[in-house]
């Protein structure tokens, strides 16, 4: 499979390498502004091929885009120290104002994968501007912050974190909804597991999990400038379960009507394959959780409602 990564900065090289590690693509593409980075990362990246499935990488313009099946959009800034994705939205709003219709041009069939933030509302721009059907235009939304979550959860129970469920839903940012009470080891509820491995979540872990959620892009940026592994490796399994056909259930981003706020992107379980997003799953939310996710949305549409589409 081809895959075009517009951006190759921290995120859109982390992708690259991702994909390269899990043998998800056969030839990857690189397209950036910035044309001798985008050659750079590239031959950097080639030198890991040998220690993983044949593959070529390599810079282009987007005319080398031709072919690919998904095109991932990694460009654009990201926030300094202290600053919300939210406060991203005009200027990479304008990036992709010019982008998603040289990529169109370029490669009128692939699926687009947006990374670029705030996630959720360059979705809604993505899918204005290609003019793409919903389910082909997906936004990474909160994969990472679905990952993270599963992550704490499992560190907090001692059990492997692949066992362990729990979605994150609504924007990619800080109005997110974690649902506690859809959280599982296995199939046991997460609030059992942990009584049963002497481990209960009492509030204080509740709210050090949340925390652990909702801040980490913050206290990552102020460690180190930008949050990039964890992403990478989201876009690398969306990238793997289209390419798949998979069916996999995975929590992105695209436009469709969330809890009576109508035509607005953010992220519910869907299931992602060949064609991209085929079906949304709503799962059982108990009433702060659904009142969250209400919030959530109505607020990314009153975002959106900013910009001209
Ligand atoms: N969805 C998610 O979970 C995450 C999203 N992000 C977002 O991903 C985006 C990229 O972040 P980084 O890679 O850290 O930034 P970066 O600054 O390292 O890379 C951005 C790249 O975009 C390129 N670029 C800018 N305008 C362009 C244009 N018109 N055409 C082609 N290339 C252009 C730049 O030259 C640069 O190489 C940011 O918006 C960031 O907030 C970051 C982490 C997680
Ligand atoms: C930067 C960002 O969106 C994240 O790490 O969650």
């Amino acid at each position: 499979m081809k895959i075009g990564i517009v951006g190759a900065g921290m995120v859109g090289s982390a992708a690259a390498f991702s994909l390269v590690m899990r043998g998800v693509a056969s030839r990857i593409v690189l397209v950036d502004l910035d044309d001798a980075r985008a050659r750079a990362e590239a031959e950097d990246i080639a030198h890991a091929i040998p220690f993983a499935s044949p593959a070529r990488i390599e810079a282009g313009g987007y005319g080398d885009l031709a072919g690919a099946s998904i095109v991932i959009l990694a460009c654009g800034v990201g926030q300094k120290p202290g600053e919300t994705r939210l406060q991203l939205l005009a200027r990479n709003a304008e990036v992709f104002r010019v982008v998603v219709g040289e990529v169109r041009s370029a490669s009128p069939d692939a699926i687009l994968l947006v990374a670029s933030n705030p996630v959720d509302i360059m979705t809604q721009v993505t899918l204005s501007i290609s003019g793409l059907p919903a389910g082909r235009v997906i936004g990474s939304g909160t994969i990472l912050d679905t990952a993270r979550f599963r992550w704490l959860l499992s560190r907090h129970l001692g059990i492997a974190p692949k066992s362990v469920h729990g979605y994150v839903l609504g924007e990619h940012g800080d109005s997110e909804v974690l649902c506690w009470s859809g959280a599982r080891a296995g199939t046991v509820p997460a609030d059992s597991a942990a009584e049963q491995v002497g481990r209960p979540i009492t509030n204080e872990v509740r709210q050090e999990i949340d925390d652990g959620v909702r801040r980490a892009a913050y206290r990552i940026i102020e460690g180190k400038g930008a949050t990039w592994y964890g992403i990478g490796a989201g876009l690398s399994r969306i990238a793997a379960a289209i390419g798949g056909d998979e069916g996999a259930i995975l929590t992105v981003s695209t436009v469709s009507d969330v809890l009576g706020v109508s035509d607005v992107a953010c992220s519910l379980p869907r299931v992602v394959g060949a064609n991209g997003v085929t079906q949304e799953l709503l799962p059982d939310l108990s009433p702060a959780e659904a009142e969250g996710l209400e919030a959530s949305a109505a607020m990314l549409k009153d975002q959106v409602g900013t910009l001209s589409l």
